[in-house]
């Protein structure tokens, strides 16, 4: 049973902290910046890999901070990455973020996060982001290239049709969402096309 609630994040509207300038680090901040090219990121670790002093020189949103973690840190952030390769100094930077009651993701240590990193299917506007609930980002990264293949590139072209005949119907809510519920009701059809349904 995976009991997480998945959300989307406007990123550009936080302040995200990563602590550890690691591979793992690298993989996150990439992550983050993958999805939400704006992001406002502060990254501190004492040694930081290539890569990432790469990405900060081309983003002027990133912020490098080239020591150990302190507690002043955390100051104004809202979400917080912790990717040391010290599992006991994660565990103290988590429970400090928790008194602060900022959310908390720690790379090697799920059950003391409050949130997990998705797989994520990108196609246009379209985003599906997967959770195998931590059991494994293997089969999370396997199942996004399987979407990512399945999935036609047009799909923009359905939204933007959707998007057009939701901006133009009039009246209520709930005839709204009956009318648009009609016209996709044929999307349910046992594999009919997208586009051919639109
Ligand atoms: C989805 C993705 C997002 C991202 O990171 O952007 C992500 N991990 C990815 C890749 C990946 N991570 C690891 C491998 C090696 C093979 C393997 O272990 O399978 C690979 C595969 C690879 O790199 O090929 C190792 C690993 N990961 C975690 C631990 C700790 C532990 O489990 O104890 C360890 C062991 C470390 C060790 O052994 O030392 C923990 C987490 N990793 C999560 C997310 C969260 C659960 C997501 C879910 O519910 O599925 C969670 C719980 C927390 C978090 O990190 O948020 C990204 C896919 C990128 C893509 O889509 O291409
Ligand atoms: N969640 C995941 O996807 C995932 C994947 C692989 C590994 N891991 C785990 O993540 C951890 C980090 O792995 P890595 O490969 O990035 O290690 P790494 O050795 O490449 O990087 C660790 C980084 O942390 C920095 N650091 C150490 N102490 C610090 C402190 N007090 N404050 C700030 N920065 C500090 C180091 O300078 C270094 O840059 C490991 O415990 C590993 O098991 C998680």
């Amino acid at each position: 049973m995976n009991n997480l609630f998945p959300i989307f994040l406007k990123l550009e509207n936080l302040h995200t902290l990563i602590v550890g300038g690691g591979y793992v680090g690298l993989e996150k901040i990439t992550a983050v910046l993958d999805n939400s090219p704006e992001a406002r990121v502060t990254l501190v670790s004492p040694e930081i890999r290539q890569e990432i002093l790469d990405l900060a020189s081309q983003n002027s949103r990133i912020n490098l901070i080239e020591r150990k973690f302190n507690d002043d840190d955390l100051d104004e952030k809202d979400l917080v990455i912790v990717a040391t390769n010290d599992k006991e100094e994660n565990k103290r930077i988590a429970a400090i973020a928790r008194t602060r009651h900022i959310l908390t993701n720690v790379a090697d240590t799920p059950a003391i996060c409050d949130f997990y990193l998705s797989s994520v299917v990108r196609k246009g506007n379209l985003k599906v982001a997967i959770s195998t609930n931590g059991m494994s980002p293997t089969f999370a990264k396997r199942l996004k290239e399987v979407l990512g293949d399945a999935l036609p590139d047009n799909l923009d072209t359905a939204m933007e049709q959707l998007k057009a005949v939701r901006d133009m119907l009039k009246g209520d809510f709930a005839h709204k969402v009956d009318e648009l519920n009609r016209i996709t009701a044929v999307l349910t059809e046992k594999k009919k096309d997208i586009n051919e349904a639109l």
